[in-house]
């Protein structure tokens, strides 16, 4: 559940401590106590207040007139910067009963990325004053002051880092908003109002967004660029701190949200744990109460299932006639009621509702054929509502369209687990009305005393048990349709190719399998929760290994492509079918090697909006019996298996994160490889922005006949990698008829933007037993 903070302001603690109530012992208690009645979950304070920024602007900005500053001023300053202290009316909160359970916003004026060197200087330490002492109160979430400063967000980001090296366990929240409503201000036809930020250096962004232009409607052309200016910031603090999971993000929704699709969904990949939400954003509705525009709404909704805490702020300065101050809170929790993640996530039977608890958890895939699964997790499996029935169904249209003869139909169940594929296979053939007759394989002893069981109870002589493994084990009859369920997450991961290669020499010439195909898919994923789990686990082994995750706190960053270049948003790696032809067998029928198993993808993804790429989703899509499947697919699921629960998404997580620009192109390059003992995957992908360039004739026309051989693009490309080649023309300055850049013609070149290591190079770290 999502929580609702109420933002205590200045003028709210003034005015509380002009009107004491002798009911309380202190103004902040009493502010806290009518919070609660207010229906607010917790309470967000501001920790120091305008004594504090007065003190600090004297002591740290030189005046107008430099002086004006005295000897006796400067050494007070010194004196404060040797041994920094607050005064006792400088600060809002001082007791642990007040700072219990709420959140505390720092002096949002301090600016450490301010273009002055010693305003940074002198701001870092004030900061780190305001941190111990909120650390001395046990405050454990500290909203930071915004960056502002696009080109000083490394000196800001430096200090942060500093900061979480000396403050132990508190939580850091750096306040950013959704993006820079400077953009606007710059073409806004009037003049907005002067930025209620001090006269600190200059402020755009963050704490200067005026109310009254939440309510614009129009955007003007705003490029992606534009947009992407505050996420930038982040991800410059983010990666400067290391990723620290320590440090978290308030974002700060004052500004009008922008309706594109996808520019904002960046945020739900990162560690959103507070939204900062100003009566101001919200608009009248026709009944005058307070609501949300749309798109901040449907960004409201989607972010919820982040769990955040929403900062309502403003909410008592009327500035909605009807509602009053609980309306804006009811709303908020109206929403979150209201939002398909949190519906889904609530709604029994669905996998978002199976997996509360393991949203996020890095998971080691199951080896159902190298260990012997526990009953428990049978039962697990034996949960889906979905997957089962789509096999009966699979089965029964197989056994219906099955050419009419007098003969039984048979049939093998291989890898039948605790068996509820052969009490499927039992119903389709009664709903078929078909003579039939089944065989059962299992490897695992302990599922076979099950399958015993069974057979002895329920199934009797329309079943026969076979105790071994399908690559091995012989059969007393060849059958005409095979079923197996020794799918993973990413289709082949659980060996299913390797194991049905063998299971196939139970079927007849023109017997079926089901299923009958499968395909493997990836997209580019970014999310610095998944990437801290894998970085947590200090071994290279554990970045070189495919986990099975339930994502949540994630986005995927490619985009629909088909230009000719690039590709769909998630995109098919290969396909395995069954049974297999053209296959060399041994005189066991079983293939010679496992070559024809291994498969290469080589993919390129549109990446429309700028991210950090921290890995590769993996999905599997599998057709049963024509157009009967299992997808896990997210844009098609719900049309083949809606809430099959059996598989969470694989992931493919990558040793260092790859930044990768905006409207960029990545190519990723996947291997499944294999031995006689062993298959592994290995993943590479490399970064490429397209760029416009003039077409240099001459380069190649000019250049020396031994290097006329060589393509022009490789001659002219001012890629980091290629310039390598270094081959300037060799020609005379006075006989170049036209300078390059005055060419006529352009055209769009791709320039390497960097790339990332080769993972888990021969298996070295992570493998499947076979
Ligand atoms: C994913 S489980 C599926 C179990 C069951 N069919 C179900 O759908 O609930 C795969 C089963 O196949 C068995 N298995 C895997 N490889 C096998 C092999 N080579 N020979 C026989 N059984 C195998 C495992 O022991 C396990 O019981």
């Amino acid at each position: 559940m999502a929580t609702v903070a109420g933002h205590l302001s200045l003028d709210d603690i003034a005015s509380a401590d002009a009107d004491r109530d002798p009911n309380f012992e202190t103004p902040i208690l009493r502010l806290l106590s009518d919070s609660k009645t207010k229906g607010y979950d917790t309470v967000c304070i501001p920790l120091t207040n305008e004594k504090w920024r007065v003190r600090w602007k004297k002591m740290c900005l030189s005046p107008e007139d430099e002086a004006e500053k005295d000897e006796s001023a400067e050494r007070i300053s010194e004196a404060w910067r040797s041994n920094p202290v607050f005064l006792r009316e400088e600060i809002n909160v001082t007791r642990l009963d007040e700072a219990e359970n709420t959140i505390v916003m720092l002096s949002d004026w301090l600016e450490l990325d301010s273009p002055d060197e010693w305003v940074r200087c002198d701001a870092e330490t004030a900061l780190m004053q305001e941190l111990a002492y909120a650390s001395y109160l046990n405050v454990s979430v500290a909203i930071l002051p915004p960056p502002r400063n696009r080109t000083h967000v490394p000196s800001y980001a430096r200090a942060i880092h500093a900061c979480l090296d000396k403050i132990p366990f508190m939580h850091f929240s750096v306040r950013v908003p959704v993006y820079d409503p400077a953009v606007f201000q710059l073409v806004s036809p009037t003049p907005r109002p002067a930025s209620p930020s001090p006269s600190i250096g200059a402020s755009s962004v963050a704490s200067g967004f005026s109310a009254s232009s939440s309510k614009s409607t129009g955007f003007p052309h705003t490029t992606e660029e534009e947009f992407n200016t505050t996420w930038e910031m982040w991800d410059v603090i983010r990666t400067i701190c290391e990723s620290n999971p320590r440090l978290s993000l308030t974002l700060d929704l004052t500004p009008p949200l922008p309706l594109t699709a996808g520019v904002l969904d960046k945020w739900f990949a990162e560690p959103t744990k507070q939204i900062f939400l100003p009566a101001s954003t919200f608009i009248a509705n026709a009944k005058s109460y307070p609501v949300l525009p749309k798109g901040t709404q449907s960004f409201i909704r989607e972010i919820m299932k982040l769990q955040p805490t929403v900062i309502l702020s403003g909410t008592n300065t009327g500035q909605h006639i009807r509602g009053g101050e609980r309306a804006y809170s009811q709303y908020i929790k109206h929403l979150e009621k209201t939002s398909p993640a949190v519906q889904a996530m609530k709604k029994l039977g669905t996998v978002e509702n199976f997996s509360i608890g393991y949203h996020d958890y890095l998971q080691a895939p199951l080896q159902p054929l190298a260990d012997n699964l526990q009953s428990t997790t049978y039962q697990t499996f034996e949960m889906d509502p979905v997957k089962y029935a789509n096999y009966e169904e699979a089965t029964f249209r197989a056994l219906l369209e099955w050419p009419k003869t007098d003969d039984r139909i048979l049939l093998c169940v291989a890898g039948a687990g605790r068996g509820p594929l052969v009490a499927r296979a039992l119903k389709a053939i009664s709903r078929a009305n078909q003579k039939a007759f089944i065989h059962v394989v299992e490897k695992n002893p302990n599922a076979f005393v099950t399958l015993q069981e069974r057979q002895k109870t329920e199934w009797g002589d329309q079943v026969q048990l076979h105790f071994g493994d399908m690559r091995t084990l012989g059969l007393p009859e060849k059958v005409d349709i095979l079923i197996t369920e020794l799918l993973g997450s990413f289709g082949d991961n659980e060996l299913s190719p390797e194991c049905l290669d063998g299971a196939v020499r139970f079927l007849k010439p023109h017997g079926i399998s089901i299923p009958s195909s499968y395909t493997a898919h990836i997209a580019p994923l970014s999310s610095t929760k998944l990437f801290n789990e894998v970085r947590g686990h200090e071994d290279l082994k554990k970045s070189e290994t495919p986990y099975v995750v339930m994502f949540n706190a994630v986005n995927i960053l490619s985009g629909e492509g088909g230009d000719g270049n690039t590709g769909p948003r998630i995109q098919e790696c290969w396909e395995f079918a069954h049974p297999v032809k053209g296959v060399v067998l041994n005189e066991r029928g079983l293939p010679v090697t496992n070559s024809h198993n291994s498969r290469f993808a080589d993919l390129n993804f549109h990446i429309p909006h700028a991210g950090v790429l921290h890995g590769l989703a993996g999905y599997f899509e599998a057709v049963l019996y024509k157009n009967i499947g299992l997808s896990i697919h997210p844009q098609r699921k719900d049309y083949i298996s809606k809430d099959s629960i059996s598989w969470f998404p694989i992931y493919f997580p990558l040793r260092d994160p790859l930044y990768l620009p905006g409207n960029s192109e990545l190519h990723v390059s996947v291997w499944r490889l294999t031995d006689q003992q062993r298959v592994w995957y290995e993943w590479y992908a490399e970064a490429f922005l397209p760029v416009m360039m003039p077409v240099m004739d001459w380069a190649v026309d000019r250049a020396p006949a031994s290097l006329s051989a060589i393509s022009t693009p490789q001659l002219i490309t001012p890629s980091p990698t290629i310039d390598a080649l270094d081959v300037p023309p060799v020609v005379n300055k006075t006989e170049i008829p036209r300078a390059p850049n005055e060419s006529s013609r352009t055209e769009t070149r791709l320039v390497k933007v960097g790339q990332t290591a080769l993972h888990n190079p021969g298996g070295r770290s992570s493998w499947i037993k076979l």
